[in-house]
């Protein structure tokens, strides 16, 4: 089914994210083991764990990107697979990897625009609202971190999605940009959408997210909303506490 062209201005169903009992191995690696938590729509939740604990293998179970060996990930009650219209459903900004370099930043969205069924009005919309218009038509080759960042983020935004789903998208953004972000995704989810961000800059996360999941070894350690990992003080002490590793 083609959607329609021009964007959705009504406002979309709300969608909660729900994982059980996911599990993924990589060979002797555990990456995923028991992944159970749900995600609320008009919120930020803060995905959080360190290095190698199995964020992005999560995200990537809940994409369709990888199959899970056990579990199920479903938004709004369905699995992404089972999705009508996936792309206009969940926006996600993985890595910022795959872009064209010789191809336009505008041109990128272009091409992401044309598969959705959405024409030029809306490409130069997400351009606006991630900051890059004045960049667009230069080749994506030459664009640096934060702007390969802000790129990712249009993509994701293109089809207007009720959920989005972000992998570390502060990486390369300057304090400003970081600011802006952080304003961006709050106003998205004051709309009613479901904002997933998977990070690990704590600091960052403070100011962001509405709640937290934090992940370990495979393994949910806590879920809850920010202010019960900030009752005793800064939520790095809570996650260091959680993760055990050195403060
Ligand atoms: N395709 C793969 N093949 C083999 N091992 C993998 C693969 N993908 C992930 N892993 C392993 O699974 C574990 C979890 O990795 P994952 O990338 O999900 O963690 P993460 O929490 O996102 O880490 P980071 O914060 O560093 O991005 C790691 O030990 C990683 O090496």
């Amino acid at each position: 089914m083609r959607p329609p062209s021009g964007t959705d201005t009504a406002m979309h169903p709300p969608h909660r994210l729900e994982l059980r009992g996911l599990a993924k191995r990589f060979g002797p690696v555990a990456a995923a083991a028991d992944v159970a938590f749900d995600v609320e729509p008009g919120r930020v939740t803060g995905f959080l764990g360190p290095n190698g604990s199995g964020k992005t293998t999560t995200l990537r179970m809940l994409l369709g990107l990888v199959k899970p060996d056990a579990g199920t990930a479903l938004i709004g009650g369905r699995a992404y697979r089972d999705l009508p219209a996936p792309a206009r459903t969940v926006g996600a900004a993985l890595e910022a990897k795959g872009l064209h370099p010789a191809r336009s930043g505008r041109d990128h969205l272009r091409v992401h625009a044309a598969f959705l069924g959405l024409g030029d009005a809306r490409v130069d919309a997400v351009l606006e609202q991630t900051g890059i218009a004045d960049a667009a038509r230069r080749r994506a080759g030459g664009y640096s971190t934060g702007m390969r960042q802000r790129l990712n983020l249009a993509t994701a935004l293109l089809g207007d999605p009720p959920v989005l789903v972000l992998d570390e998208p502060t990486n390369g953004l300057d304090p400003a940009g970081i600011a802006w972000l952080r304003a961006l995704l709050k106003g998205l989810a004051a709309e009613g959408r479901t904002v997933l961000v998977a990070s690990h800059v704590l600091a960052e996360a403070e100011r962001l997210v509405d709640d937290v999941v934090v992940m370990h070894r495979g393994r949910i350690a806590a879920t809850g909303p920010l202010a019960a990992f900030t009752r005793r003080g800064p939520l790095e002490d809570a996650f260091l506490d959680l993760t055990g590793a050195p403060a």
